[in-house]
């Protein structure tokens, strides 16, 4: 099958290495003038991988879209509205498959990624996310994971996983859009949480960060629609090892940073999440302590430690 990915950054370059991988005809975009095409155009390998010989480069959006059933799209989150509005002008783009690896929501309206690409590109296309634990370090290592595609149209779903499973990456199908991408794009604010508290030695508090981050996302994924339950599979918890425990992290490294005073220069989507997080919490009346605790720390000036402190004095409750 041929199939094009979008963005060629950290974790883009790995999608389309991984679709050769597993027998895919593939063409990697980027912007002509972004540091990290002309890196892979000059030497075809970043700081993770080298690209293998039939993988094709491009810098043309339309060639990319055109050739493709299948189009991945892995860019920052925040761009992806803009991106797709794009797309939108380009023909041809009706009855393709489009499959969203990035995790976040829009800062601006609190809205799932799926909600916003369909708002600019409409409803002739195929839409499903591709979320779940896994680092490029790890897989170019052949070290194997588990992850999970999900959609509206369970036939999709699995014709996309028939065509991408293999013994490097296990698929399950998702059940529940609404909690496996508020899952995935919620995990980065606990991976911010785990790095803060990495930074402030305390590290023994991830397991209470685990138990509790669940509980106050999937009260929000309920309130929102989604099954609660999701967030204790891998889009949320199962992609806790591989952000609140793992050197790879760019969330755990920012917050480690933040605390120590020092900036991270990559992408930590937490950040620009986090945010929504806020509107979210105030628009459905939902409680969400720690995700409030970052706000306030990285927009608010609040101090860190005094900041966790404060939420050890919250009137105690049932746990459930
Ligand atoms: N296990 C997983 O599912 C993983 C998912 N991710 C997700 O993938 C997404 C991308 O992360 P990284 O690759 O680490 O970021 P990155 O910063 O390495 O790459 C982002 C790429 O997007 C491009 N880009 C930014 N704005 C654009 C625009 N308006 N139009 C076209 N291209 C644009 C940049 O030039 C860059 O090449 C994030 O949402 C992240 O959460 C990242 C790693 C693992
Ligand atoms: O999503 C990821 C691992 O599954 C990557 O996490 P970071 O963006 O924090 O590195």
């Amino acid at each position: 099958m041929n199939i094009s990915v979008l963005g060629c950054g950290r974790w883009g370059t790995f999608l389309a290495w991984y679709a050769n991988k597993v027998g895919h005809n593939v063409i990697l975009w980027g912007r002509e003038n972004s540091k990290n095409y002309i890196g892979l155009k000059e030497t075809r390998k970043n700081d993770y991988l080298s690209l293998p010989e039939d993988l094709e480069l491009s810098n043309s959006l339309e060639k990319s879209v055109s050739f493709a059933e299948i189009i991945i799209i892995s860019i920052s989150a925040q761009e992806l509205r803009s991106f797709a509005n794009q797309l939108k002008s380009l023909n041809g783009i009706q009855g393709k498959t489009f499959i969203l690896c990035m995790k976040g929501l829009e800062a601006t309206s609190g809205k799932r990624l799926s909600q916003v690409f369909g708002e600019e590109v409409g409803k002739n296309i195929n839409l499903a996310v591709w979320v779940g634990p896994g680092h490029v370090q790890d897989f170019v290592k052949h070290i194997p994971n588990c992850m999970v595609i999900g959609s509206e149209n369970i036939e999709i779903t699995k014709k996309i996983v028939q065509e991408l499973n293999s013994d490097l990456i296990r698929f399950y199908y998702g059940q529940d859009l609404i909690g496996n991408e508020l899952g995935a794009a919620t995990k980065n604010v606990m991976g911010i949480a785990a790095g803060m508290l990495d930074g402030l030695n305390y590290r023994s508090l991830k397991g209470s960060l685990m138990a509790r981050g669940t509980r106050e996302i999937s009260r929000l994924v309920r309130a929102m629609g989604g099954n609660d339950i999701t967030i204790y599979g891998l889009s949320h918890l199962g992609d806790y090892e591989a952000t609140l425990f793992s050197v790879h992290s760019h969330n755990r490294k920012f917050g480690q940073a933040f605390v120590e005073g020092e900036r991270f220069g990559k992408l930590a989507e937490g950040v620009a999440t986090v945010k929504a997080l806020r509107d979210l919490s105030i628009q459905y009346d939902i409680e969400l302590p720690i995700c409030n605790a970052i706000y306030e720390i990285i927009f608010e000036n609040k101090n860190a430690k005094e900041t966790l402190e404060d939420l050890f004095l919250r009137p105690v409750k049932f746990e459930f």
